[in-house]
């Protein structure tokens, strides 16, 4: 019985925070059954259902001495990349274009291309060849999802499937050029599609898009401006790309294409990918971004049309499952550090200053933790993830006043989608859907002088609102090798036949996903998680509740 109090499932980089314990089945002590609340139902396996609703609950009989076989093979299916040869038994194949060891393009082949690649055009006979060495990525290569064995569910951050938090595998499939294309470059339009919010480094993936698809020996490639709205509004033409187009466009923030929310329906988007004959579609956005990918790439299948729909993660709130972080996060942390050292410095030079600075992160701190973390200038980090009060003895303003009176001056870092549920029930969705929140640092700011003035304690609050310079700005060096990497991989991905899939790092290795299993639910932080107690260790704030 002790073991169930403590067991903790965890889901894909997730471990159950208070939100999803509830999901535990109480009717077994033994807990050999495990339900799981239909939130994240889709991201767990389906070997046993326990009902026959299976989309309401979804459960695994850890008592069957094969469940973890079973699990293995349902993790595999799962993650099994859709492929043109599925709606093509007989789709034809051909040796790369693309050839990783350019050393072994041959003049004659280069010739061929009406793109030559400069760098290598001029002189691959004077390399030394070497046949056996192609440097593609087999089919089979996997990369491991799970790298961490625990050995007890009560291990800090223990992701565990069982139990008992038996170790078991989970792999996923490498990222990569293959040696046999599907696609026959020189008959390909490829487009690029970027939507919902801006994120640095959508023009860095743009570029690197468009220089990979030339060098397979793509010519026809075009831009979809302001994302989906451009497959429906008359007015907006496509944007014709190539290397010289795209040439020095990371340089500047923002995207070359422009972003929207909202827009057509899936079905006259397909429409719109008929007419312009399109068999290719990169698509850079977020969590709904990606559903309108994979319902596109559906509907592609269903009228047996062969494109190859491939996503980019873009979340600058980094909040896409499995993966190890998406582009633009690292800079919009280091970003971060400038309005947060503004505010420490005005909160530190102000007879009792407090400073406080409201970061993006619409359902997922990481932008907050890790701007706190990265500062070492917070003194309270408030995220959604993790409840809190303002007021009472143990609220945010009674400790703001024990920091006055200890330290002369404290600093707060809260994401945008933090303490809701202290405001008024937002009432507005954007054109795409969210919810438009309240604005939670607004109100720590009128609240924290409020209550200064009530206790008849003098405080002078300082209020940094930097969302948009954060969101606008130009990659980072880090975050540019990044969106290199992405890019490349999602052509790879493409010629390689597959569709419905996505990019992205894995630890430390670059993985296919196929869409769904990213996006069932946004990430969070786990206020379980050794990097959430360590972020509460640097800024050193008890809890507020
Ligand atoms: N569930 C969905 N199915 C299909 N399209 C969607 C879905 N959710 C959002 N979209 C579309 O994806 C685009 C971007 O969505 P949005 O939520 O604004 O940004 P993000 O992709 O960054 O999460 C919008 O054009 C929106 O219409
Ligand atoms: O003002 P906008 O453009 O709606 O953007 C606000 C939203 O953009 C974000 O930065 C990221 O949103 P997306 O990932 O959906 O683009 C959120 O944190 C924030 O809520
Ligand atoms: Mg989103």
């Amino acid at each position: 019985m002790m073991a169930s109090m403590l067991y903790v499932i965890t889901l894909h980089g997730l471990t159950a925070s208070n939100r999803y314990r509830r999901g535990f089945s109480h009717s077994n002590p033994r807990f050999k059954t495990l339900v799981v609340p239909a939130r994240v139902a889709s991201v767990f396996p389906k070997v046993k259902s326990q009902s026959s609703d299976s989309k309401s609950t979804t459960a695994i009989d850890f008592s069957d001495p094969d469940w973890k076989t079973k699990f293995k093979n349902d993790f595999e299916d799962r993650f099994r990349l859709p492929h043109v040869t599925d709606i093509f038994p007989d789709a034809a194949s051909m040796p790369s274009t693309f050839c990783p060891n350019l050393r072994l393009v041959s003049l004659r082949f280069l010739r061929n291309l009406s793109v030559i690649n400069p760098r290598t055009s001029n002189f691959p006979g004077n390399y030394p060849l070497d046949e056996n060495w192609q440097g593609y990525i087999n089919d089979n290569d996997r990369v491991l999802l799970k790298t961490i064995y625990f050995s007890s569910p009560t291990s800090a951050g223990a992701e565990c499937i069982d139990p008992g938090c038996n170790w078991v595998e989970q792999w996923v499939h490498r990222a990569g050029p293959r040696g046999t294309i599907y696609f026959k470059p020189e008959e390909v339009k490829a487009a690029i599609v970027t939507c919902g919010g801006l994120c640095p480094g959508l023009n860095d993936v743009i570029r690197q898009i468009v220089i990979t698809l030339e060098i397979y020996g793509v010519t026809k490639i075009v831009g979809i401006p302001f994302g989906y709205r451009g497959f429906s509004d008359q007015e907006l033409t496509e944007v014709p790309l190539s290397r010289r187009v795209v040439q020095n466009i990371h340089l500047s923030g923002g995207s070359l294409l422009g972003v929207s929310r909202g827009g057509p329906g899936v079905s006259e988007i397909v429409d719109s990918l008929e007419e312009r004959e399109i068999d290719m579609l990169f698509v850079l956005g977020g969590n709904g971004t990606h559903a309108g990918a994979n319902a596109i790439h559906n509907e592609c299948c269903k009228r047996r049309l062969k494109v190859s729909i491939i996503g980019v993660p873009k979340t600058i709130d980094n909040d896409i499952l499995l993966m190890d972080k998406t582009f633009g996060f690292d800079t919009a942390v280091e970003e971060a550090q400038r309005a947060i050292n503004s505010a420490y410095i005005e909160a530190h030079s102000a007879y009792h200053g407090i400073g406080i600075v409201k970061l993006m992160g619409r359902d997922s701190g990481f932008i907050a933790m890790h701007a706190s973390l990265a500062s070492g200038q917070i003194d309270i980090c408030l995220i959604p993830e993790v409840p809190f009060n303002l007021h009472g003895p143990r609220g945010v303003l009674s400790y703001l006043k024990y920091l006055i009176e200890t330290k002369g001056s404290a600093v707060v870092c809260v994401a945008e989608g933090a303490g809701q549920s202290l405001l008024q029930k937002p009432n507005a969705t954007d054109a795409s859907g969210n919810t438009v929140f309240r604005d939670i640092g607004v109100y720590t700011q009128q609240e924290t002088k409020k209550y200064f003035k009530e206790i008849g304690v003098h405080a002078d609050v300082k209020y940094i609102d930097p969302t948009y310079m954060i969101r606008a700005c130009r990659a980072n060096a880090s975050d540019g090798i990044f969106c290199t990497v992405l890019g490349q991989n999602a052509v790879h991905g493409a010629f390689a036949g597959y569709s419905g899939i996505t990019v992205g790092s894995c630890n430390t290795h670059y993985a296919y996903f196929p869409i769904p299993e990213v996006i069932s639910h946004p990430k969070l932080v786990d206020s379980n998680s050794r990097m959430w107690h360590r972020c509460l260790t640097a800024t050193g704030q008890p809890d507020f509740i």
